[in-house]
């Protein structure tokens, strides 16, 4: 018997030499052993454990274990038997739904999938001594799954390139999951020894792709930034979080909806707080629908009883900390910051889910500056696995330790970031979409610049995802920044505080085309709010007579210079935003572009993509469009880039010694 918890092969050893046994020759020793061998799971058997586990007679999991085959997630397969033998134990569309997600199940599901013989409350060791002794003398040849016949679905060909087409569809580009199913075919096709050296052949193409590096890294990445500081010297491990039992929203669009529904699951007393009764109304039916559809999804409980709604700020007097969710507006914001300092007991962390504006601005306003931070959610909260926290020059470090610790507790992956405008992510965005319009001026389509970046792994292109969230978002921030004015001969102005400026956007908004709300954008849908994006030649006459308007000859570009001025430029303001100490390293900006900004897994996010480009590469190709673009600031290399390119490219894991030492001759 041998008792189970093992979480896979130790991924740091990946790309080293990897110590211990090899694990496929022990996986085939402990089956063909002549003694049953019965495996006792407890917390977890996943990847290379549950291989392991896979290759004993019997398997017994405590009720609490979670078991899984997650190598795709690290760009691998399971790469010890596991796409040979888990279809032959559970059937072709159970394994490889589980092999191509690498999701975990839990006990339960493992039993009624048949990946494990028996669950127990007790101790799982103790229940397996008690199960080997039941089996005691009966023959093990049905119970050596090497040695099972795999089934074969009636509809072979079908059934695999159904899945093959839904795979390639979902994966955006990774390769992982296309070869998992080229492994489970190999399990159904071949017999099983050679089933098993497909597998190999399989694995050691995935374990040296770039891909895999990048999961990998991502895989660390996002534990990473749990470890933040900040460049006062505040550290995650000396700064101690205050309990937060009672948290009130302040604002129940959209994003205050969200909030409380994700607080209130958590199982955080909530005070839902708007204006004006009718408001509160729709958003107490709205939040009791989303909790209701959840906790069916989940067959959790529901959560209804945690939330009280009101329509005075007065309610927020006892709690431990807000979440301000109201429009983005200074002036409002301000005004409820200095009622909410007034109105609180003292202690109370307020915070605000602005996107974009200036905390210390906003802490300015409340007698405990200290007390401020900023908790930057993305739509849809509840659902966005990210959260920005943001601290100003003022936030006490216990104040962003219990951002981050709720953060947590309402299972969001937080990063802690410096103010600026728009924080690391909307930041970044900035000189992305800014590309994206220049080059439509220049001769692209909305179409063509989608396309090569869906191509590139985004979900999503820039201008569907701008129809999306709604171009009259932009529009109201660029107007208040005093951007969206007309030249002196009354067109559009196209350069603005001596830098180039795309009124594009502007123009759009102007004809009333906010996106999909709309039902036409930069693209056209059926109907209004209509989600199925459509060519408009309408769009396509708009740029023709925009550019003959302006004297711009439209040119052939090709998709590499559209992903490199967009990417590349998005990237140059990463590096900015390290030099300015706004993130602490690379791995805060990538896991703040992957979950919150679709930035494909399987390439790391930004900085490691620049890392796997080469960093000169990025440098040269920077270098040469401002020279093309001299009135487009974000085409120009940072300065850090250029140290770090002067300093032979260092690996991505030095690039802090880098930031850290300013005047560091890397
Ligand atoms: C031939 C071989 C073939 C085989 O098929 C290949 C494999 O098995 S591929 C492997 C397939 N296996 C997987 O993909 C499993 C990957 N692991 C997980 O999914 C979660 O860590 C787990 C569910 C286990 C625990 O979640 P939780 O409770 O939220 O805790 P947590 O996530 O915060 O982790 C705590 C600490 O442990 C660290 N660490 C964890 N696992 C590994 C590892 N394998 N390696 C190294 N380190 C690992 C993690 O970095 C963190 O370190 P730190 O320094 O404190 O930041």
């Amino acid at each position: 018997m041998s008792c189970l918890c093992i979480t896979g092969a130790d991924i740091r050893e990946f790309g080293a030499k990897m110590s211990g046994p090899p694990l496929v020759p022990m996986i085939h020793m402990i089956e063909a052993a002549a003694k049953p061998v019965v495996a006792a799971i407890e917390g977890v058997a996943l990847g290379g454990g549950l291989e392991l586990a896979l290759s004993c007679h019997y398997r017994i999991a405590h009720s609490k274990a979670r078991l899984g085959l997650p190598e795709v997630t690290l760009g691998l397969l399971p790469g010890a038997g596991g796409t040979q033998r888990l279809p032959r134990l559970i059937g072709v569309p159970a394994a490889l739904e589980l092999i191509t997600t690498g999701r975990h199940v839990t006990a339960a599901e493992a039993l009624q999938l048949g990946i494990v013989d028996e669950v127990t409350d007790q101790n799982a060791v103790d229940a397996a001594v008690k199960f080997a002794q039941s089996v005691e003398g009966k023959s093990l040849d049905a119970r050596r799954i090497g040695t099972f016949p795999c089934p074969r679905p009636p509809d072979l060909d079908a059934v695999f390139e159904k899945v093959m087409k839904e795979v390639r569809r979902s994966a955006r580009g990774a390769i992982a999951p296309v070869t998992c199913v080229q492994a489970v075919h190999a399990a159904v096709t071949l017999p099983y020894a050679k089933g098993m050296e497909r597998e190999r052949e399989l694995f050691s193409t995935l374990f040296t792709s770039g891909q895999a590096r990048a999961l990998q890294y991502y895989f660390f990445a996002q534990r990473a930034v749990s470890r933040w500081s900040t460049p006062s010297g505040a550290r995650w491990d000396t700064s101690k979080p205050r309990p937060v039992r009672k948290a009130a929203v302040i604002g129940l669009g959209t994003m205050g909806r969200g909030i409380s529904v994700s607080l209130a699951q958590a199982g955080f007393s909530v005070v839902a707080v708007e204006t004006q009764e009718k408001q509160l109304l729709e958003a107490k039916q709205a939040v009791s629908g989303m909790l209701e559809r959840d906790a069916k999804r989940r067959g959790a409980p529901l959560a209804h009883g945690n939330i009280k709604y009101s329509c005075s700020l007065k309610a927020a007097a006892d709690v431990d900390l807000v979440i301000e969710a109201v429009f983005e507006d200074m002036a409002l914001k301000k005004a409820i910051f200095r009622q909410l300092s007034a109105i609180c007991k003292p202690g109370t962390f307020l915070c605000s889910n602005t996107s974009a504006l200036d905390i210390d601005e906003l802490a300015s306003q409340t007698q405990s500056p200290e007390l401020v931070v900023g908790m930057h959610f993305f739509a849809p909260a509840h659902v966005m696995k990210l959260l920005e926290v943001v601290y100003g020059p003022r936030s006490s470090p216990e104040a962003v330790a219990t951002a981050m610790q709720m953060g947590k507790k309402i299972g969001k992956v937080s990063v802690a970031v410096g103010n600026c405008r728009g924080f690391v992510g909307n930041r970044m965005l900035k000189p992305y979409l800014e590309q994206a319009f220049f080059l439509l001026e220049e001769g692209a389509t909305p179409e063509q610049v989608d396309q090569v970046l869906e191509e590139f792994g985004f979900p999503m292109g820039v201008f569907k995802v701008s129809d999306l969230s709604g171009l009259d978002v932009g529009w109201k921030v660029r107007k208040a920044d005093g951007l969206v004015v007309p030249d002196s001969t009354g067109k559009s102005a196209r350069i603005q505080g001596g830098r180039r400026y795309s009124p594009l956007g502007d123009l759009l908004c102007e004809q009333g085309r906010f996106g999909q709300k709309t039902g036409r954008g930069w693209y056209q849908y059926d109907k209004p709010g209509g989600r199925v994006a459509k060519s408009d030649p309408w769009l396509h006459r708009f740029l023709e007579e925009y550019r003959a308007r302006h004297g711009l000859v439209a040119r052939r570009i090709d998709q590499q210079e559209v992903l490199e001025r967009c990417l590349y430029a998005l990237i140059n303001e990463g590096f900015q935003i390290l030099q300015d100490g706004i993130a602490a390293g690379p791995e805060d900006i990538d896991v703040i572009y992957v979950l919150g900004y679709g930035w494909p897994r399987h390439r790391g996010g930004p900085m490691f993509f620049a890392d796997m480009v080469g960093l000169d590469k990025v440098l040269d190709r920077l270098e040469r469009y401002h020279q093309l673009h001299p009135d487009v600031p974000g085409l120009k290399p940072c300065s850090l880039l250029r140290k770090l390119a002067a300093g032979g490219c260092p690996p991505i894991h030095r690039w802090r010694e880098v930031i850290q030492k300013p005047h560091s001759q890397l």
